[in-house]
């Protein structure tokens, strides 16, 4: 009898006890790393159980890196909940990862971000092997038929400036949060490519679109959080504001993103002369198909390459012209120069081109300054297909690298006082601008920025008609300026601030 009631009592205690330890063995199983012992980059602490370094992701994932790189070098690992993250600093470094070991280190790691997206495997930001390079190829090429670079761009971007300075100018000097109007006119020049159609600012629409679109970047959750996305998800309620997250990315595929594909596929007759993006991928897509050869071209992947264009190409432009302004306000002297440098070359009866750019030498150093020092992208990631060595460390197949973009801009061994906003650092002594090959905003490697050409003119037309109609002044000139210090999401973007446009008499 009392055997029986002690069985009864045991064998469940027993039960959940031997399942809490296999449990247990199991996570600490999946939370070591596999290379841990080997030549692998060092690792800034000792990792915690369970946790490995993710607590260490926590806060200001770049400052967190300044002190890890201090104690552990360059090149170290990390474990993030057992996934082994390689980070590496350096212009050098960055280089030989994505150019000398490109075929190792083409793909981004599927996290959560990508699985956000919808875009396991589609589109180009998250794509893999064959299929991201006949995407890329394909996207390059229609990009370059719409005059990506070259004149049919530079008309698209050159109206939209116009009602842009116009949009500024009836603001009469009223502070305003630069952001909600640079916004939506890159985001125009993005949906007049990829659709053949640009919206109003205030078209209700269009403007939950673009914050759809803004939020991939500006709402993602912290990088630590990344990992474990798939636990955080199955909570009750909107820890680090996931589900709204995910929410926001699925409104823009869905509702613009697959909407207007078949709006364009609906409006377009057999044999027409493609007019947009989406017209030409498709009569592309559909050549394809009648070939001989396999073709990773289709409808899916096609929502996904405009998702990843407007979502790639609206923030990072948006954001950059936003810096180049706050930078004046600090800096006053330099929009005064920027504007004598304009008056001289190209008057102030018309608006600037890319043609005047050349001339335009000062403007051209206070761009690059720019990017220099904000570096809106300020960080990359890969996962590594196949082993290979780095400054004398294994870097194992599986492990992920991070590619820390802020290293090579402010690397003090190659840019005197990194911090300091100077533009004359890209002049030599005759006032011709210097390459500097250390400056990367654009990314390194086979998957830099597909979009580069575009952002080139964007930036250049959109500084150079502000800087030629309007002196930035700060919202209260008896108040502090508004910080310097990025506020880092996916993207490294300016606390929220506001600006005055004063008309120049001219
Ligand atoms: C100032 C503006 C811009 C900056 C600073 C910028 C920067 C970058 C960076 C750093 C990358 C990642 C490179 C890497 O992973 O190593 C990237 C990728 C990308 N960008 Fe941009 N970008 C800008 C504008 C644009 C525009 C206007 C478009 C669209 C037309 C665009 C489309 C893309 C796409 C689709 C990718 C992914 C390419 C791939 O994985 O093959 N970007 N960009």
């Amino acid at each position: 009898m009392l055997f029986d009631v002690l069985c009864a009592m045991f064998i469940p205690w027993t039960l959940a006890g031997t399942a809490l330890v296999l449990l247990v063995y199991y996570a600490w199983t999946k939370t070591r790393l596999k290379y841990e012992g080997s030549n692998i980059p060092p690792f800034p602490a000792p990792a915690k159980p369970f946790l490995g370094h993710t607590m260490l992701m926590k806060g200001d994932v770049l400052e967190n890196f300044d002190w890890m790189r201090k104690k552990a070098g360059d090149i170290f690992s990390l474990n993030i909940l057992g996934q082994h993250l390689v980070v590496v600093h350096g212009y050098e470094n960055i280089r030989e990862v994505l150019v000398t070991h490109a075929e190792v280190t083409l793909d981004r790691p599927v996290d959560m971000s990508s699985q956000v997206l919808r875009e396991e495997n589609h589109g180009l930001f998250s794509s893999r092997g064959a299929n991201w390079k006949e995407q890329r190829a394909v996207t390059h090429s229609i990009l370059r038929e719409f005059g990506m670079g070259k004149n049919l761009m530079e008309e698209k971007v050159a109206a939209e400036v116009q009602v842009f300075l116009k949009t500024l100018a009836g603001l009469d000097g009223k502070p305003v949060d630069l952001s909600s109007i640079t916004s939506p006119a890159v985001c125009n020049i993005i949906c007049s490519m990829a659709i053949g159609e640009r919206f109003d600012y205030n078209d209700e629409y269009f403007r939950r679109m673009m914050e759809n679109s803004n939020a991939f970047f500006v709402n993602a959750p912290p990088v630590w959080v990344f990992n474990a996305a798939a636990f955080f998800r199955m909570l009750p309620g909107d820890m680090f504001g996931i589900k709204e997250w995910e929410a926001r990315i699925t409104d823009l595929h869905t509702n613009f993103c697959k909407f207007q594909v078949n709006k364009v596929k609906e409006k377009t007759e057999e044999g027409e002369e493609p007019k947009n993006f989406i017209a030409a991928y498709l009569q592309e897509m559909n050549k394809r198909a009648k070939g001989e050869k396999a073709t990773f071209l289709d409808e899916p992947n096609l929502v996904s390459i405009i998702k990843s264009l407007l979502v790639a190409g609206t923030e990072t432009s948006s954001t950059t012209i936003n810096w180049c302004v706050l930078y004046c306000l600090h800096h006053p002297r330099v929009q005064e120069k920027v504007f004598e440098e304009i008056q001289a070359h190209v008057g102030t009866s018309r608006p600037p081109s890319i043609s005047d750019m050349s001339k335009l030498r000062y403007l051209t150093a206070v761009i690059r300054e720019t990017q220099r020092l904000c570096s809106v992208g300020p960080i990359s990631a890969r996962v590594v297909t196949d082993s290979f060595q780095l400054g004398g460390f294994l870097i194992p197949k599986d492990s992920q690298v991070m590619l820390n973009y802020v290293s090579a801009h402010q690397d003090e061994d190659v840019w005197e006082n990194p911090k300091e906003f100077y533009p004359e650092r890209f002049l030599d002594a005759d006032g011709e601008l210097v390459k500097r090959n250390e400056l990367v905003p654009y990314g390194v490697g086979r998957r830099v920025c597909v979009g580069e050409a575009l952002a080139r003119i964007e930036l250049d037309l959109f500084l150079a008609a502000m800087f030629q109609k309007f002196q930035f002044k700060p919202e209260d000139p008896t108040a502090e300026l508004p910080p310097l210090k990025g506020y880092l999401s996916l993207t490294l973007s300016p606390e929220p601030f506001k600006v005055r446009l004063l008309e120049r008499k001219l």
